[in-house]
């Protein structure tokens, strides 16, 4: 079932010697993030379009104009983490900077910070480290933010890393340059990777 929640949650397995990785520059500090309401400017509603790739699941829609390049939510879920050897092709600097993170079966799971094995802040020396924050169990109005494939022409929103008013590193969802009509759908770009890695098709 899902849990709607106000502020990322860290995973109960997560190393705690990972948590300065979450600030920046990294530091050690409790990782206290504070609450993100649910925003009164956006609404989850049912895809009830027969035409629309998403049709019978939700979507994330503006109840008034949004700015060209405002927030317009944090994406809050469960913060986990991964050791990557260091011979793995989508090492950290191998893998380039992609938000989201294709390795992981959850679809609502984005990418936060990606520390080679030779960067001077990675704890763990021998492995690259991947952080990622992961909406499937729990989240906020954000993890119901579909690709714009199939429904529009271009995306008018995008993730970009961001801070959340605790200090922590945050994924959040900003408008692009159009900004966004009353109404209208929030829709960003998940990557080509996110989709050729669930690609069923053989191509
Ligand atoms: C992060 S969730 C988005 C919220 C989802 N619609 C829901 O109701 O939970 C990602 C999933 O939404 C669906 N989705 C999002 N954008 C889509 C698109 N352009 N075409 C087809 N399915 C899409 C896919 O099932 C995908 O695995």
């Amino acid at each position: 079932m899902l849990k709607f929640i106000t502020r990322s949650l860290i995973s109960p397995n997560f190393p705690p010697d990972l948590l300065p990785l979450l600030y920046q520059p990294p530091s050690l500090v409790k990782f206290q993030p504070r609450p993100v309401p649910h925003p009164s400017h956006l609404s989850i509603k049912p895809i009830l379009d027969p035409s629309h790739p998403a049709h019978g699941q939700y979507g994330l829609f503006t109840k008034r104009r949004i700015s060209p390049s405002e927030l317009i939510i944090p994406y809050l879920g469960i913060i986990h983490h991964t050791f990557i050897p260091l011979d793995d092709p989508n090492s950290p600097s191998e893998a380039g900077d992609t938000a989201v993170d294709e390795e992981q079966e959850s679809d609502y799971d984005l990418s936060l910070v990606r520390i080679s094995s030779h960067d001077p802040n990675n704890p763990r020396k021998g492995w690259h480290v991947s952080i990622g924050v992961d909406a499937a169990k729990a989240g906020n109005a954000a993890r119901f933010v579909n690709d714009y494939r199939g429904i529009a022409v271009s995306p008018n929103a995008e993730f970009r890393i961001g801070t959340g008013e605790g200090g922590e590193v945050r994924m959040e969802i900003w408008s692009l340059k159009k900004g966004l009509g009353k109404g209208e759908e929030v829709l960003v770009s998940y990557g080509k990777s996110w989709w050729n890695a669930r690609r069923t098709d053989g191509s």
